[in-house]
């Protein structure tokens, strides 16, 4: 018999109906025990989570999902929605492979209406259903919501200048943690903390008490607070000056307590009388409810792997003391070259934690600039610096690079601005799925002219080529480095690597393999079982240079053998492979060339054994291949 049975047994939100407020109280407190026990044991989200746990269930008792219609923001947020969901018992397969997602997922649920995991999407999604439902005639209500930090992200702001034209009836909550992973930043945070103190909680709940005089659970409606309401909604709540909602045109309800679930009801039922679009500011503490996650206020308790409850101490896997994040390796480098060279600036898009820049910040505050979520403006605020001479280093995930797109191409390499992008998080990103693996980069550069693309073996090399591309290199150079950990010695003095130069780690002469980044090291151990397993003599080539390749040596290796292979932890469809078929097509060669990267597909959340796997480009399905030389090879002839 499991504490969690009642939690185990919810088919759907439909049973809190007809629940008091403290008994909506007490599942608040077993939903909390719930999450506790079961992330310490898979990983996950914990902190955006127990922050919303009253906030979830005062939704789902106020509205009626999946009629009216959730859009969680980011969706890292959404665990409580899922256990209100009829979805407990997945939990022990949070983030797993084939397992639950961390994210709203439309095929898991009709609850999940709106796939999310990058962040501030929801409201653009919110007034396009928006517009659908008053097209249908329908009247269900539509309720984004979207995090403090997320709503620094550019989307989000030009979604809520066209809610605010618009003038569609949507219920958006806004769930102000005053925190993004790291602090929150911005003016737009500030404009946030000075409407929560100028406006306390008391005032608001004494407002709505008086006019919806004894409002048991569900308000009753009470006719001319409401259509007063209808006329303007500031003038029952504040006093002060209007929020930034109300000059763009919206409603403003708050500060309204987000741990006060009768509150939030009965505010809620006052939205949903409202005939225009409304924000609810809601206040809340990240990681209520759990002390260490509570008390974090550098990001640590944001996603976590597992850990021990009584303690807070996380559980890693065994690991040597020298190894080290690749993102720790970049901006411990970073940091040496900063300390030398007071032109180099750091900027981050909200990822200070995850790109493991708090000890540059703490070194050099003035020289790192947190933008918030917003891709976009860090790479044209960045490259904008190289005008001057400056050394602008870009960290930015490979996923989150994606919003850069045009950035990156119209501002920064049109006018060839020698910028440094550090490409975090490069191949699967494991537990979050396809909607953060790091493997579409390499084809959405390769076709911008002036790029460099490159990408380290090793903690050696990775210093000295972030050395290069600061010193010796020229125009935007995208540095891609994986998630996880590599041995970290420092170098005891940089050296230049040639520029687009590859090298032959390994001779042989029935075939080449072309890697680069830690698929050079799987490439090896490739070459070694073929020779040994099957007699063939592969050479390993470290294709470090995606862009431009070493095209000196790739005449010779063309030459040279009849059969080139690539392989990486990348999109097939213009990927490293690609680029050397474009070559073999534009010198007419006709060797045959075999590439072992990941299919046109979405490939979803696991372990990284089981992606490798399931896209074939795991060791030994591209031994048996290479040793079979199946028909189904790729050629040029
Ligand atoms: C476009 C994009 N950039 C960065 C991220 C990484 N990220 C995930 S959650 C998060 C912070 C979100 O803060 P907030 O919206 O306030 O939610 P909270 O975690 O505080 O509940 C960030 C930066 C992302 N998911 N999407
Ligand atoms: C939801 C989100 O986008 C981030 O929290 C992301 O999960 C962080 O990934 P890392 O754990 O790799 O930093
Ligand atoms: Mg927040």
């Amino acid at each position: 018999m499991s504490e969690f049975n009642n939690l185990y047994a919810i088919q759907s939100p439909k049973f809190l109906k007809v629940l008091s407020v403290n008994e909506l109280d007490h599942l608040a407190g077993e939903i909390r025990r719930f999450l506790v026990d079961s992330l310490s044991k898979t990983g996950g989200h914990i902190a955006p989570n127990l922050g919303v746990v009253e906030l979830t269930i005062a939704m789902h008792y106020a509205f009626d999902s999946p009629t009216d219609k959730f859009l969680w923001d980011v969706g890292h947020q959404s665990y409580i929605h899922k256990i209100l969901t009829g979805r407990a018992k997945d939990f022990v397969n949070l983030r797993k492979y084939k397992g639950l997602s961390g994210f709203p997922r439309r095929e898991e649920s009709e609850h999940d209406v709106w796939e999310t995991g990058h962040a501030s999407t929801s409201l653009s999604a919110a007034l396009g259903m928006a517009v659908t439902r008053d097209a249908m005639g329908a009247d269900y209500h539509i309720v984004p919501v979207i995090g403090d930090g997320a709503l620094s992200g550019g989307m989000a702001l030009e979604a809520l200048n066209h809610i605010g034209y618009e003038q569609r009836r949507m219920i958006i909550i806004l769930n102000d943690n005053d925190m993004s992973i790291s602090n929150n930043v911005g003016a737009i945070k500030k404009h946030l903390e000075r409407m929560r103190m100028t406006r306390s909680y008391h005032n608001v709940k004494q407002r709505t008490k008086s006019v919806v005089k004894q409002v048991p659970m569900i308000g009753s409606r009470v006719e001319n607070w409401i259509s007063q309401l209808k006329a303007n909604t500031r003038k029952l709540f504040f006093d002060g000056k209007a929020s930034f909602f109300e000059d763009l045109g919206l409603g403003y309800i708050g500060p309204i307590n987000g741990h006060d679930i009768s509150l939030l009801i009965e505010v809620f039922e006052v939205a949903k009388e409202l005939d225009h679009p409304v924000v609810l500011h809601v206040s809340t503490e990240k990681g209520r409810g759990y002390n260490p996650a509570a008390a974090d206020n550098r990001g640590s308790w944001h996603g976590i792997g597992p850990f021990d409850i009584i303690n807070g101490k996380k559980i890693r896997a065994p690991k040597h003391e020298d190894d080290r994040a690749w993102s720790g390796i970049v901006s411990q480098t970073l940091e040496r070259l900063a300390a030398r060279d007071e032109k180099i600036i750091a900027v981050t898009p909200a990822m200070i934690k995850g790109s493991k820049l708090e000890f540059f910040q703490d070194k050099f505050a003035d020289r790192l600039f947190d933008v918030g979520i917003a891709e976009e403006h860090a790479a044209t605020f960045a490259g904008a610096m190289s005008i001057d001479n400056f050394h602008p280093f870009l960290a930015i995930y490979s996923t989150f690079l994606q919003r850069s797109y045009d950035q990156i191409l119209h501002d920064i390499a049109r006018q060839n601005l020698h910028t440094v992008i550090g490409v975090d998080r490069c191949g699967f990103a494991t537990g979050d799925g396809d909607t953060h693996h790091g493997i579409y980069d390499i084809s959405f550069l390769r076709g911008i002219p002036n790029m460099t693309i490159c990408m380290p073996k090793d903690d050696c090399e990775a210093q000295n080529m972030l050395y290069s591309a600061f010193y010796a290199y020229s125009g935007p150079i995208a540095m891609r480095y994986p998630r996880g950990y590599h041995r970290f010695k420092e170098v005891e003095s940089f050296t230049i690597i040639p520029y687009a130069s590859w090298e032959v780690v390994k001779e042989g002469n029935d075939g080449v393999i072309l890697a680069f980044g830690p698929q050079l090291k799987r490439a090896i151990t490739i070459a070694e079982r073929l020779a040994a397993e099957h007699g063939t003599d592969y050479a390993v080539v470290n294709a470090r240079f995606i862009k431009p390749m070493d095209e000196q040596l790739l005449h010779q290796l063309f030459e040279k053998y009849p059969q080139l292979v690539t392989i990486e932890e990348g999109a097939r469809i213009g990927g490293f492979g690609s680029a050397v078929l474009e070559f073999a097509n534009k010198y007419n060669y006709h060797n045959q060339i075999r590439i072992f990267a990941i299919e046109d597909t979405f490939i979803a959340q696991g372990d990284i054994e089981n992606l490798y796997k399931e896209a074939k480009i795991d060791t030994e399905y591209i031994v048996r291949e290479l040793s079979t030389q199946g028909d189904s090879y790729e050629g040029t002839d």
